[in-house]
């Protein structure tokens, strides 16, 4: 697929239609999603039929929507055997505003189990052999692949984030509760973060601006003259493959020859903490949040999930608010990091996609800022020895959204044009 900044200004400029770009859509998925499995079901004709009617900002642009936000028009089914066929009234607000900005919510992308870690069928389209991650793997799959511009996911631990690195896409998981959660199955109440796949940084920005009325900056920094970056070092590094380690350092590099300068910021014991209590917050309230499921379903659950809620049941009141008060004294240190820089770099996840489909991979490298409620975005175009994508992450001070997307821009350019 083109980007969507391009497919945007194709319609505004009359060289395309909206018609035009959900046919190609429909197209590119019938060609190339059989080997992927990035879809689950397409959207009916009459719901396409409106779309390509529309003269919205964001018409012409095809969406591939993770299967827990609810759609009134698709079958809603969270990768739940519990939930087969079932169809909601209405829309998640999420999907509900991009059909309002006149987007095509073109079919559901696979998701693990309630997005948690039970792994789907879909392939990482940059090698069929590995994992595309999860928990939103077939938004990050449908991107990677070329089948739509621009794809809605979530994060609870690493799920938008870890999948856009192990894909090679551009990811955003804004700071916390800035897009409506509603009619997205949860998970865990205080983590479940909606989050974007797109080819660009600069198509996430123009997309979260469509779709929320939000400035999301003016779009892509000329250089990096006067930014202050921070390359984070954490409690958690020696877990980071070697691969992964130097394109956090080429992305630096390259920052700095874009006149930023560089410190290295060491990880205090509280954000240290506070990542360890992210398993415990996210268990316990898993078991409240899917409670009807967990008891009346137990045997119908995959195996994982099974294992972290049978877990969660366990976890005492005064445990998970203690995990709580751990996690506000962390979201504190989190704010105090971007006294003395602008931005964070750090990896996006341990290193590239898993070889086979049994495992999406390990949030360790995102849990932290989903629980302190970061902005951050995966920067792709670094690439292992093997030609698997490495993603760099981009995380700015709380509700600086718009800041981590300009950087993010500026650095996905460098990488593609290094001189
Ligand atoms: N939903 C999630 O974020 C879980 C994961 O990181 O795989």
């Amino acid at each position: 697929a083109s980007k969507l900044t391009e497919i945007v200004s194709a319609i505004a400029e009359q060289r395309s239609t909206p018609a035009k770009e959900i046919e190609a859509a429909r197209r590119r998925i019938a060609e190339s999603d059989g080997e992927v499995g990035a879809f689950l079901r397409l959207a009916p004709d009459e719901s396409l039929q409106a779309a390509a009617a529309s003269d919205g900002p964001l018409a012409g642009i095809t969406i591939g929507v993770k299967d827990i936000y609810d759609t009134r028009d698709m079958a809603t089914e969270h990768g739940s055997q519990i939930y087969r066929g079932h169809r909601p009234v209405a829309d998640a607000s999420l999907v509900s505003m991009a059909r309002l900005a006149g987007a095509a919510i073109l079919g559901k992308t696979t998701t693990t189990e309630f997005a948690s870690l039970d792994p789907t069928p879909t392939r990482n389209p940059r090698n069929l052999a590995h994992t595309p991650g999860g928990s939103s793997s077939g938004s990050a799959a449908a991107v990677a692949a070329g089948m739509v511009p621009l794809a809605f996911g979530s994060q609870t631990g690493g799920s938008v984030i870890r999948p856009a690195s192990f894909c090679g896409v551009a990811g955003f998981k804004p700071s916390f509760r800035l897009f409506p959660s509603v009619g997205m199955k949860t998970f865990s109440f205080t983590l479940d973060t909606a989050g974007l796949f797109a080819a660009t940084a600069e198509d996430l920005a123009l997309a979260a601006r469509l779709i929320t009325g939000r400035d999301f900056g003016a779009g892509r920094r000329a250089d990096g003259r006067g930014l202050r970056v921070g390359f984070y070092k954490s409690a958690v590094d020696d877990e980071v493959e070697a691969d992964m380690q130097a394109a956090v350092a080429e992305a630096a590099t390259l920052l700095e020859r874009s006149g930023a300068t560089t410190v290295t910021v060491e990880e205090p014991a509280s954000l240290t903490a506070a990542r360890s209590c992210h398993a415990t917050i996210q268990s316990f309230e898993a078991v409240m949040a899917l409670s009807d499921e967990f008891r009346r379903h137990r045997q119908r659950l995959g195996a994982d999930l099974g294992a972290i809620l049978d877990h969660g049941a366990t976890i005492e009141p005064a445990e998970y608010d203690e995990a709580r008060r751990t996690a506000r004294i962390g979201r504190k240190a989190a704010s105090a990091l971007f006294e003395t820089v602008d931005v964070l770099i750090a990896p996006s996840a341990l290193g590239p996609a898993p070889r086979g489909l049994a495992s999406t991979g390990d949030a360790l490298m995102n849990k932290l800022w989903t629980l302190t409620g970061n902005p951050v975005v995966n920067v792709p175009g670094l690439a292992s020895s093997v030609g698997l994508p490495l993603g760099v992450s981009v995380i700015a001070r709380f509700g600086r959204d718009a800041l981590a997307l300009d950087v993010a821009s500026l650095l996905q350019a460098m990488i593609a044009a290094p001189e």
